[in-house]
């Protein structure tokens, strides 16, 4: 009998995606992964466990050991700086963070505002450009602070433009293109390499 695995899948965006993923890899995955409220959904042929967690949270769970493996969105990585091993490019959820705010408009001389949901990113990334920001966390809807005054910038996720567009606003830079990854607990990493290995071969083949 092979050791069980437990595996963080980030519900929403990414979900589809991964599941797809993984059943091009080989692995059965049974129809509660198309339709389903459960939070763990064990699928015993493969000896797998999944725990779907928000995307925020997946490198957590993987950090504390409580799940082996995770697919975690690079942005959520780079914000987070989890003590978990990046093993793969999966190459899926594609989008990546960028600079915007009302057209032809300067940052504020004087202490300008960031409106973001990556605070850590955004103020790495100005820290670097040698700016200095004020950065305003929020949890969604981030194009609304500079319409309404809040922030002179965001730091956000760009896909397909729309939000951005609609919402009357254009990019300023680029800071980083974002993909999901397949995260490894270290401790796992070393005592379930082998089961690890299988299925990180598996992935590459299909990616
Ligand atoms: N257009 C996009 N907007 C946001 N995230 C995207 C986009 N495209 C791909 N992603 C990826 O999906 C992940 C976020 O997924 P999702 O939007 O389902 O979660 P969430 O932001 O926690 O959602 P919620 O709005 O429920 O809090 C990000 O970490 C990112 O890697
Ligand atoms: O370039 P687009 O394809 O328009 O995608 C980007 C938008 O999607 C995400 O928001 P989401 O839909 O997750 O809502 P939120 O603002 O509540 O996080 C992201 O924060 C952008 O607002």
């Amino acid at each position: 009998m092979t050791e069980q695995l437990t595996i963080a899948m980030p519900k929403g965006r990414i979900f589809q995606e991964a599941a797809e993923l993984l059943r091009k890899a080989g692995y059965r995955l049974p129809p509660e992964f198309d339709d389903s409220r459960k939070l763990i959904i064990d699928v015993e042929e493969e000896n797998f466990r999944f725990i779907l967690s928000k995307p925020m949270d997946v490198a957590t769970y993987v950090e504390h050991g409580v799940a082996d493996l995770g697919i975690a969105g690079k942005d959520v990585l780079l914000e987070e700086e989890r003590d978990v091993y990046e093993v793969l490019d999966l190459k899926i959820s594609g989008c990546y963070l960028a600079v915007a705010g009302l057209p032809g408009t300067k940052m504020n001389d004087v202490a300008p505002k960031v409106a973001t949901k990556y605070p850590n990113v955004a103020a790495a990334y100005f820290r670097e450009q040698g700016e200095q920001v004020e950065i305003i966390k929020l949890n969604g809807s981030i194009e609304l602070a500079p319409l309404i005054g809040l922030s002179d910038r965001i730091v956000d996720i760009v896909s397909t433009g729309r939000t951005l567009k609609e919402n009357g606003l254009v990019e300023y830079e680029t800071i980083t293109a974002i993909t999901s990854r397949l995260i490894v607990n270290p401790v796992s990493y070393r005592i379930k390499d082998e089961r690890i290995s299988e299925i990180v071969n598996a992935l590459s083949k299909v990616i």
